[in-house]
């Protein structure tokens, strides 16, 4: 097997000695982290994209068996699959560590070649997991994320700017007239627009943390994380024109014969709100308005007036 560094293994042991034997077996093959104690281990998880961990059971405060379960419980951790290595070496023991959790057990003393052989195979299943993860949370018409990925992002978005008492906004972005667009041009060449929409939304798109996804039909939303109202009606602008610059052809629309996009936007303080669902009926209302009004423009409703 070649040297595959872009696979991250933490290993968690309170022995230095055993650190030093699984860091050698591993280091050729994988990039290596390593925590003494769970503490540490559970803030490097936390932090660090990690593709398997490496867990003792026996360790000073925090039980492996603790870390597992705590890990199991955080959706930012719970992918990670854990394998424990352990001098625990009874049938209850091993038992314990499937039920909550563990991907694989291993008992010490071990052979270097057979944990070597174990964890080549659980990297090999994450790498499987995440390839089927990533395909599905794309749209397959314009390889952007899907409404599943939206879904996901939107409730973890606002948990998080709940903690962080921080705005988030949402912008619900619709092609206008679409539907004369395909019955003038044909359902491909409505495809090549969808496409072409898609890319240039994502094109751009500036913070790692923004996301533009795909709900389906002709319309898109992006969602922008610490972003207030502001901010969010300056990039909605920006959105806006980066279609219409496009020049799509769309003779039978209006105001403009070119491909437009009506634009809604919603920003709320998720600290002073119970859910996210109130978030996107203030998008999809304003949505409404820039629609009524015209068309090619931006409402906005801010759920948190104060919050500009
Ligand atoms: N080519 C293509 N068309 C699609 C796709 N999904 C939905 N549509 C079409 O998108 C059109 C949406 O039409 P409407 O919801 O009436 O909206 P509209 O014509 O854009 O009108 P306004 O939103 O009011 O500006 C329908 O004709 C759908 O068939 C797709 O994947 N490809």
């Amino acid at each position: 097997m070649d040297k595959r560094m872009d696979y991250t293994i933490l290993v968690v042991d309170d022995s230095p000695e055993n650190l030093d034997l699984i860091k050698n077996i591993l280091e050729p093959y994988y990039t290596i982290k390593v925590a003494l104690h769970g503490e540490l281990a559970l803030q490097i998880a936390r932090k660090q994209k990690l593709d398997l961990i490496l867990l003792d059971i026996m360790l000073e405060g925090i039980s492996g068996y603790e870390i597992c379960r705590l890990l199991k419980s955080d959706d930012e951790t719970r992918n990670i699959p854990v394998i424990f290595l352990t001098a625990k070496r009874s049938e209850a023991d091993e038992v314990q560590g499937f039920k909550i959790g563990g991907s694989d057990y291993i008992t010490k003393p071990f052979s270097p070649a057979i944990v070597l052989a174990r964890v080549k195979m659980q990297i090999h299943l994450k790498a499987k997991t995440d390839l089927l993860e990533m395909l599905a949370s794309l749209d397959g018409l314009t390889e952007i994320p899907n409404r599943r990925a939206f879904d996901t992002a939107i409730d973890r978005q606002f948990n998080q700017a709940k903690r962080t008492v921080t705005p988030l906004s949402l912008l619900i972005l619709d092609i206008d007239n679409f539907k004369l667009f395909n019955d003038h041009y044909g359902h491909p060449l409505g495809d090549d627009c969808l496409r072409r929409v898609a890319k240039s939304l994502i094109n751009q798109t500036q913070r790692a943390e923004d996301l533009v996804a795909r709900m389906g039909g002709e319309e898109f939303v992006i969602l922008l994380p610490n972003t207030d109202n502001t901010g969010a009606t300056m990039r909605a602008e920006q959105y806006r024109a980066a279609v219409e610059q496009l020049k799509i052809h769309h003779a039978v629309s209006s105001p403009l014969p070119y491909v437009t996009v009506s634009i809604g936007v919603g920003t709320v303080i998720a600290s002073t709100h119970d859910h996210f669902s109130g978030l996107i009926k203030a998008a999809d209302n304003a949505l409404y308005q820039a629609k009524h009004q015209g068309r090619n423009r931006i409402c906005c409703q801010n759920l948190s007036p104060n919050c500009f």
